[in-house]
């Protein structure tokens, strides 16, 4: 039996992925197996002990200690494009608003009631405080071209615009499903000097933090109007208040708000990180972060994890150990000696490495009765991190 541990609102539906045979759900569990989350922070959660794994329902993992999960051997899985979706469809809304000034317009409407004595009146005479551009023609930067970024830039070239996008890491599978009439730019500088829209879908981390600051501020082409549905983080909002003061950003649309980001509606507009906030992807994320956590614990199988390697060996009744240990040479070989010394026959291994990490599952034809003698020896060689047996 595994426990489960809910620490934000996991749509039931991906919770039932889960069978009440083996899984225990429980938000207020103190030592779980398993952890489910979406946007609670978890940085400063001690790792309880039994932990084996954690699933994040969505993409973005800069909630989560990824190298303290690591270093204890616990996968950390997200669920690539499964909210991609209805983050595209919140950046159209967002392309819009920042350009027609849809939400002041319609705030200023709701400000007349009881307030004047001719609405029909006082809405023509007032309108032409509210104009903007149409985006038809002009150009959107898209920073980052993977699931969201390329759903965005496919979408806007077929609502007229022009696209320009920028993603030194893309992928094949990006590549695969990017509109060949997006254009490459080589640099960041290049993309925001061009754009008139720019939108940014790249990962809050170290590299990334503070993005847009003072420096590519100064290289964007004044009047862009910046769109920010992927991280904080990612704006340096110092920076911004000045490119906004300066007259190089006409308007930023941002998912992320911040105290310092209020009170100025109309060169500010902030909506409460609303970009997965839809039915279909709540759905989506969970049954995939369900699905993933399941095939980890009970089988080893690991899919879509952003620190351990991709390692599937479909089961077929037998038991398996898995391993988790630092990627470095003789590793088989002095797991191998283990197997040999407990007369394990092996009935299939696979081996993968991520970066500093590699990841075993070993199916073997029975287990000895000394396993835990066994498991005390594959501890001993010092760069092994987790062991687990799987019957
Ligand atoms: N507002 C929301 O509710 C919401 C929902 C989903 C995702 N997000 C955010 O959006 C981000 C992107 O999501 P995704 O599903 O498209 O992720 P993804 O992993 O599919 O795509 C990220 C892309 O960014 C690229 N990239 C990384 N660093 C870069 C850099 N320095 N310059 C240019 N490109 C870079 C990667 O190569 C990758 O193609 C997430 O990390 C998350 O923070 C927000
Ligand atoms: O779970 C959410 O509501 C937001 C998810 C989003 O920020 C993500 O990174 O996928």
């Amino acid at each position: 039996m595994y426990t489960i541990r809910t620490l934000n609102n996991i749509a039931k539906t991906g919770l039932a992925k889960l069978p009440e045979q083996n899984f225990v759900i429980d938000e207020k569990a103190e030592n779980p197996e398993g952890i489910i989350l979406r946007s609670f922070d978890m940085h400063k959660m001690e790792l309880n002990e039994n932990l084996l794994a954690v699933a994040r329902a969505g993409a973005g993992t800069n909630n989560i200690p990824i190298e303290k999960c690591t270093q204890k051997g616990v996968p950390v899985f997200n669920t690539p494009g499964a909210n991609a979706n209805a983050v595209k469809e919140l950046v159209l809304a967002g392309l819009f608003a920042s350009s027609r000034r849809i939400i002041a317009g319609a705030a200023w409407v709701q400000g007349l009631k009881d307030n004047c004595e001719n609405v029909e009146k006082a809405v023509e005479a007032g309108k032409k405080e509210f104009t903007g551009p149409e985006i038809a023609g002009k150009t959107l930067g898209v920073i980052g071209l993977g699931a969201i970024g390329v759903q965005v830039a496919n979408a806007a070239l077929d609502l007229g615009m022009e696209v320009i996008g920028y993603d030194p890491f893309l992928s094949l599978e990006s590549a695969w499903h990017l509109s060949p009439n997006v254009v490459h730019e080589e640099s960041m500088e290049e993309l925001v000097a061009k754009a008139d829209y720019i939108t940014l879908h790249i990962p809050l981390n170290d590299k990334t933090r503070n993005t847009f600051d003072e420096k590519l501020f100064a290289a964007t082409k004044p009047g862009a109007r910046l769109l920010n549905f992927a991280r904080g983080g990612l704006v340096d909002n110092a920076a911004l208040k000045k490119a906004i003061a300066d007259g190089i950003i006409a308007r930023y649309m941002t998912d992320f708000p911040s105290e310092d980001l209020l009170g100025d509606p109309a060169n500010i507009i902030v909506t409460p990180h609303l970009g997965a906030s839809t039915p279909e992807s709540e759905e989506n994320c969970a049954i995939m972060a369900a699905q993933e956590i399941r095939e980890y614990l009970t089988y080893g199988n690991i899919k879509n994890s952003v620190n351990f390697p991709n390692c599937v060996v479909p089961y077929n009744g037998k038991p398996r150990i898995t391993v988790c240990h630092q990627n470095i040479v003789n590793m088989i070989g002095q797991l191998g000696a283990v197997f040999t010394k407990y007369s394990v026959n092996i009935d299939k291994l696979v081996n993968n490495s991520k970066g500093d990490l590699a990841y075993n599952i070993v199916v073997c034809d029975s287990l000895p009765e000394n396993i835990d003698d066994m498991i005390k020896d594959l501890y001993a060689i010092n760069t092994v991190l987790k062991v687990r047996i799987l019957d």
